[in-house]
């Protein structure tokens, strides 16, 4: 397997790094689904893992999230050991999370479906909350359509609802899981536009699958998966042609 060349300054080096990943091996049930990954993921930067359809991705983003357990290795948040922590300690310890397939509740309104974001701030709800203006001012639509119900959005409309919600947890590290699946073209320019918006806004980490070149490339690092493992990582702007072919469907 070749290896790609990493010339780009290692996050520890500069700063310890938000989220730490190592060694990390999963199963499900006797299939072998991650071998040895090692990844991390330095404070307000954006690290995208590319990858074919069935290779591990997903299964990763579960496991950074506390919905699958490790069978090996380690996960350090904000330099603790989270590896055994469940999903709503990471979520209220500041990990945001926007599943594929965005999981909206449809039958309750836009507006809720924002306030349950809440649920992962460390004080949980309170019965006076609102929705803070920033939500709009990168999600406009959202505005307008707070009133309706989840599942009477677009599924553009959805995916900016998804990770609005998980905004409102005021999360520390993004983990969204291919934001632009399904989505056409136009609607993707605007959330990939919302994401680097939401960095520079907070200053937050984002964690990302996708498969989209243009989206890839506004994050500050890769990592490419094969069958597993991690085969290839280094700065976006060094992504070859070699790396785009053999890791992304373009
Ligand atoms: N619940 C499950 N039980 C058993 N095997 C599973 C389960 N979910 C996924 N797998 C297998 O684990 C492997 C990795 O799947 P995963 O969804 O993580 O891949 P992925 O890279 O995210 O792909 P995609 O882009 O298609 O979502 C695949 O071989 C898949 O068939």
């Amino acid at each position: 397997m070749t290896q790609v060349q990493d010339h780009s300054p290692t996050p520890q080096v500069l700063n310890p790094p938000l989220l730490g990943i190592s060694g990390l091996n999963v199963y499900y049930g006797e299939s072998h689904i991650l071998r040895n990954v090692d990844l991390t993921v330095g404070q307000g930067q954006m690290v995208c893992l590319i990858g074919r359809n069935g290779v591990g991705k997903t299964t990763l983003l579960k496991t950074v999230m506390g919905l699958l357990s490790p069978r090996e290795g380690q996960i350090r948040f904000r330099n603790e050991i989270i590896t055994r922590k469940s999903p709503h300690q990471r979520a209220r310890m500041g990990i945001g999370y926007v599943p594929q397939g965005r999981e909206i509740i449809p039958r309750v309104t836009v507006r809720e479906n924002l306030l349950l974001g809440l649920e992962a701030r460390p004080q949980g709800r309170k019965g006076n909350d609102t929705i803070p203006e920033e939500i709009f001012d990168l999600f406009p639509v959202l505005k307008t359509m707070l009133h309706r119900m989840g599942g009477d959005l677009s599924g553009g409309q959805q995916q900016q609802l998804a990770i609005a919600r998980a905004l409102m947890g005021k999360p520390q590290l993004l983990v969204l899981d291919e934001p632009t699946e399904g989505i056409q073209p136009s609607i993707i320019l605007e959330i990939e536009a919302a994401v680097r918006g939401i960095i520079e806004a907070t200053g937050i980490s984002v964690l990302l699958v996708e498969q989209h070149l243009h989206f890839v490339r506004q994050a500050d690092r890769y990592y490419a998966m094969q069958k597993g493992g991690i085969v290839a990582s280094g700065a976006t702007k060094d992504l070859s042609q070699e790396v785009i072919q053999r890791f992304l469907s373009v």
